[in-house]
């Protein structure tokens, strides 16, 4: 019999107890959800976003708030926007902590407190900022061009399977934002694997157990645990070297007036003292950068490629969209320019700073961050002080998950919601697209989540995907590959992603010959 079963059994026997011992009195008042042992082979078995059709299901049963428990843990799950607001905007100091995971240095997972704090407006006002977003334009340029000849190396083919290229660029994007430097194509590669697979393997759920037995669980799942510091130390073989380089080059006084890194402004923080802050005369070590470097390149990796994916693909099914966006291009910088020689810069792309002129093209992209946001879950929020949400009691310590994919789709909000209808987002049918993302008055829907948790790098997400698709839309034209239909079926990996790839037939709307001519 496999050990796992035994374990399982076993903590289903603990769940038992468990809560009779120590939660018989909020037992009462918590939000309705299935048993104990229901709960716990549910939790125990699926990762957060395999859980969704099984959560769907019990929604229609018990409503739009619902309890999950595992041994004397609660988890509560809320699939409703009003109620989302209700929580993470009203009541948002006493749910904005994080459950306690296997111990790493970043700010996801950073309790609601000083290093938290300091974590995330470091990344917040040294690198995302308006100004530091704008002194990196000349990378995205330069990925573009990258991206531009991979797509043209293929443009040929039937059929161009487009993700590889989106999470390709997109590495070479944060690389050089993350680490400073220009890195070659094996270099990214290896990157992107050791990165990819610490992703897939989280996702997957293989380590729920870890995560919420840590003490015992790595001391039954021995090889489990094993498998994740091979992972953790296979990462510091790769990242390690790129951030020692970093240092060491940011020292020489040639270098300081480059511009500035994420690396770079890890390296002088100061750690309040009652985090660890005495260990290493209170800096970040250089392990601790490994994992706050690899949060920074995942967090902006697979989401806004997945996002890129589903768009680009939402556009190629409805040519009506990819019509009025292309005219809406040539509206505003005239036809399309003739591609240059392979090799060859692009001398013209739509600049960063006109893209506010588009409102058709943000229209597109929050379609397409509605009907297919990269993550159906945000990340859970732990519970700091009991509070009251419609009548019910979540106590102390209780995690909180909010159903991003859910609220988008539901029907009591949006019209037609499976349809994908960028114009539902423009003020009169044609006029300006008008939406707060950090639905900070009202959420109708979340990608981004919301609250003192909402995902510090939408801003720096929306332009990625607008200059992208704004730029991939003006050059080429995106068609169907023969024999291909786009079939927009999900898969869970660790963002949600095309069950079936995109395949797409892209055709240079000017001609080679003319510019050559
Ligand atoms: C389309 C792209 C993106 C999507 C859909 C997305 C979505 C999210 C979501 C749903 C959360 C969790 C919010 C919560 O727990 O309430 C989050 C957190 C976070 N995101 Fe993003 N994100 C994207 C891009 C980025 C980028 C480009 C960066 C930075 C380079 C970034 C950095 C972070 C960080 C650091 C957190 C943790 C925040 C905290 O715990 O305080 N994300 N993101």
């Amino acid at each position: 019999m496999e050990t796992w079963f035994i374990i399982i059994v076993s903590l289903c026997i603990i769940a038992l107890i468990k809560p009779l011992l120590f939660h018989h009195n909020h037992r009462k008042n918590l939000p309705p959800g299935p048993s104990f042992l229901s709960s716990t082979i549910i939790l125990l078995t699926n990762s957060l976003s395999q859980l969704e059709p099984i959560l769907k299901s019990l929604i229609s049963k018990y409503g739009p708030l619902i309890t999950l428990q595992i041994a004397s843990r609660l988890s509560i799950f809320v699939s409703n926007h009003s109620l989302a607001h209700q929580i993470l905007i009203q009541k948002g100091a006493v749910v904005s902590d994080r459950p306690r995971t296997l111990a790493v240095r970043n700010i996801s997972s950073a309790s609601y407190g000083p290093t938290w704090r300091l974590l995330r407006r470091n990344l917040a006002s040294e690198i995302l900022h308006a100004g530091r977003v704008k002194s990196y334009s000349w990378s995205r340029k330069s990925v573009l061009n990258i991206l531009f000849n991979r797509l043209r190396d293929h443009e040929e083919d039937e059929g161009i399977k487009v993700i590889d290229h989106f999470q390709y660029a997109m590495f070479c994007l944060l690389v050089l934002m993350c680490f400073g430097e220009k890195v070659d194509e094996n270099k990214i590669n290896e990157i992107a694997s050791v990165q990819r697979r610490l992703l897939l393997l989280v996702g997957s759920g293989r380590f729920n157990v870890l995560s919420f037995f840590p003490k015992l669980g790595r001391l039954l799942f021995v090889n489990r645990w094993k498998e994740l510091l091979q992972m953790r130390n296979d990462q510091e073989q790769v990242l390690m070297p790129l951030i020692e380089s970093r240092i060491e080059s940011v020292k020489s006084e040639a270098r300081k007036e480059q511009f500035v890194a994420y690396v770079d402004t890890l390296v002088d923080l100061e750690l309040p003292e009652e985090d660890g802050g005495k260990e290493n005369g209170g800096r970040l070590t250089v392990k601790e950068m490994v994992s706050m470097c690899s949060e920074f390149l995942n967090a902006g990796t697979d989401t806004t490629s997945t996002a890129l994916q589903w768009i680009m693909a939402n556009l190629v099914k409805h040519p009506h969209v990819q019509r009025r966006l292309y005219d809406e291009i040539v509206g505003v910088f005239g036809p399309s320019p003739a591609l240059p020689l392979k090799g060859v810069e692009l001398e013209t792309v739509i600049k960063e700073e006109d893209l506010a002129k588009m409102p058709y093209l943000k229209a597109v992209v929050l379609e397409g961050l509605r009907r297919h946001p990269p993550g159906h879950f945000v990340l859970p929020h732990r519970v700091m002080k009991e509070v009251e949400v419609q009548g019910y009691t979540i106590p102390e310590g209780a995690t909180i998950n909010f159903m991003v994919g859910a609220m988008g789709l539901d029907p009591k909000v949006w019209d037609e919601p499976m349809e994908f209808k960028p114009e539902r987002f423009l003020v009169n049918n044609d006029g300006d697209c008008e939406f707060d993302v950090t639905g900070s008055k009202g959420i109708k829907m979340m990608p981004f989540g919301a609250g003192r948790r909402i995902c510090p790098g939408s801003d720096l997400a929306l332009l990625h995907l607008e200059y992208f698709v704004a730029n991939l839309i003006w050059y080429f034209d995106w068609r169907v590959a023969d024999g291909y239909e786009v079939d927009l079926s999900e898969k869970v990996e660790f963002t949600v992603v095309m069950k079936n790839p995109l395949r797409a037939r892209i055709v240079s709307r000017v001609e080679k010959m003319n510019h050559l001519s």
